[in-house]
C-alpha cells in the first residue's frame, strides 16, 4: 500500500488554445493526452490512487476508456483540486496539471524522494529574462517559475484550502497557511501545454496514430399517418410522418450512430434518451450538431459518411443532392464526402409491406493531428 495518491487536474476548458479539440483530447499516438499522462505516472511510481478531476462530458467517455478515479472538476483549478482532495486518504499527495505531459521519470522520482522534507516539495525554474515589475527591475535571481507536480502533506495541503482566497498552486496555500514549502530544481520539459505552439517543444509528445475508425449505425422508424416527414435533414413532401419521440429523421439516427461508433462512444440512445422530454419532437439536425461538436472536442477529425435508406416509399431521388448539401455542412466536409444511397427491398418485409423504413450508415474518422497545426 502506497502513502502516495497522484490528483491530475483535467478539466481545464482550453480556452487559450483556439480548436475545436480540447488539449486533453489530443491524441498522442493512440492514447487521449490525459492517459498518456496518467499512465506514464503509473509507469513510474506506486500511487495509493490516481485520481483524475475532469469536465462531467468528459468523465462518461474517459471512463470508456481506463479504471483511473475520476472526479468533476469545479469552476476553477483550485476547486478541481478540493473536490479531488476529497477521494485522498493516503498520507501524501501528488498534484499535477495534466497540460505537464512530458514529466521524466527522473524528475518524478526526484519529487518522491524529498517527500517529508517540507509541508510541500515545488520544482522551479530560475528566470533569464530582465524582470521589471510595477514598472521596476528586481533582481531576476530572486525569482522564482514555479512548476508542478508538487508534493504535499495531505494534511496540510487540506487545510490550507480551507482559506477564501484562491491560489494557483498548492505550495501558495500552504505558505499562506503558515505551512513550509521546499523548493527542489525542475525541468524544462515540465513546460505546461498552454498554447498551440507548446505542443511542438515537447519532446516525449509523438504524433498521433493514422488510423482510420469505421462505425456502422442502423435505425428503423415506422411510418406515422400524421405528422412531418424529415429524411437526412430535409423536409420530405409527404401527408404522413414518422412514429418517434424526436422528429424520426431515421436517416441522421442511423449517421449519428455510426459517428459514435466509430469514436467508440456508445449510442444515441445512450446520449438523448428517448423518454426524456428535453428531445420530444428534437430537430434530428441539431442532434447531429451536438455529435459533430463532442467528436471535435474529444480529437475526432470526420473523414467521410455512407447512407444507405431502405424504402419503399417515398422516393429519394429528387432530395439526394439537398440531403447531401444539408448533411455536409453539419458534418463540416465537402458534399462529396457525403453519400446517400436509397433502395428498395423488391416488396419483401415490414419495409416492402411499406410500413416503415430502415436506414444503415457508415461513418470514418481519424485523429486530429495536431503536428500539422
Ligand atoms: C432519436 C431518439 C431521441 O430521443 O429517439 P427517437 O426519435 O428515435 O424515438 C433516441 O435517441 C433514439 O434512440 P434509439 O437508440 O434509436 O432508441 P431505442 O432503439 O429505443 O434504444 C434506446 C436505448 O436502449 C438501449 N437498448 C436498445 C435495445 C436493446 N435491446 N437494449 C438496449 O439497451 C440502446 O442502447 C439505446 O441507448
Amino acid at each position: 500500500m502506497s502513502d502516495l495518491t497522484l490528483i491530475l487536474l483535467a478539466a481545464g476548458s482550453s480556452s487559450r488554445f483556439e480548436l475545436g479539440v480540447k488539449k486533453q483530447w489530443l491524441r498522442i499516438a493512440n492514447q487521449p493526452l490525459w492517459q498518456f499522462v496518467a499512465e506514464s505516472y503509473e509507469k513510474t511510481a506506486h500511487f495509493e490512487k490516481i485520481i483524475i478531476a475532469s469536465s462531467k462530458e468528459d468523465i462518461e467517455f474517459m471512463k470508456l476508456y481506463s479504471d483511473f478515479t475520476f472526479v468533476e472538476g469545479g469552476a476553477t483549478r483550485q476547486g478541481s483540486l478540493k473536490n479531488a482532495l476529497k477521494e485522498v486518504t493516503s498520507q501524501y499527495v501528488l498534484v499535477s496539471d495534466i497540460a505537464r505531459a512530458c514529466v521524466s521519470g527522473d524528475f518524478l522520482k526526484r519529487i518522491i524522494s524529498h517527500k517529508g522534507k517540507g509541508e510541500c516539495i515545488v520544482p522551479y525554474l530560475s528566470v533569464t529574462d530582465t524582470i521589471v515589475y510595477d514598472g521596476k527591475t528586481i533582481d531576476r535571481d530572486r525569482v522564482k517559475r514555479v512548476q508542478t507536480p508538487q508534493l504535499s502533506l495531505t494534511s496540510a495541503l487540506k487545510s490550507a484550502l480551507l482559506q477564501e482566497e484562491e491560489f494557483t498552486d498548492e505550495s501558495s496555500a500552504i505558505v499562506s497557511n503558515g505551512g513550509s514549502r521546499e523548493f527542489i530544481l525542475g525541468e524544462e520539459d515540465a513546460h505546461k501545454i498552454t498554447r498551440i505552439a507548446d505542443l511542438k517543444e515537447l519532446p516525449c509528445l509523438v504524433p498521433p496514430s493514422d488510423d482510420t475508425l469505421s462505425g456502422t449505425g442502423f435505425d428503423v422508424h415506422a411510418f406515422d399517418d400524421k405528422g412531418d416527414m424529415f429524411l437526412g435533414g430535409v423536409k420530405i413532401e409527404s401527408n404522413y410522418g414518422f412514429k418517434a419521440h424526436s422528429d424520426g429523421d431515421v436517416a441522421i439516427h442511423a449517421l449519428i450512430d455510426a459517428l459514435l461508433g466509430a469514436a467508440g462512444m456508445g449510442d444515441i440512445g445512450m446520449m438523448f434518451p428517448d423518454n426524456d422530454d428535453a428531445y420530444k419532437g428534437a430537430d434530428s439536425k441539431k442532434l447531429l450538431k451536438v455529435v459533430v461538436t463532442k467528436l471535435h472536442n474529444f480529437g475526432f477529425v470526420i473523414i467521410n459518411v455512407d447512407v444507405t435508406v431502405a424504402a419503399e416509399k417515398p422516393r429519394l431521388g429528387a432530395y439526394k443532392t439537398e440531403m447531401r448539401k444539408t448533411l455536409s455542412s453539419i458534418l463540416g466536409i465537402e458534399a462529396q464526402r457525403v453519400n446517400i444511397k436509397a433502395t428498395t427491398t423488391e416488396k419483401l418485409g415490414f419495409i416492402g409491406r411499406g410500413e416503415g423504413v430502415g436506414v444503415i450508415a457508415n461513418a470514418n474518422l481519424k485523429y486530429f493531428d495536431w503536428t500539422k497545426i
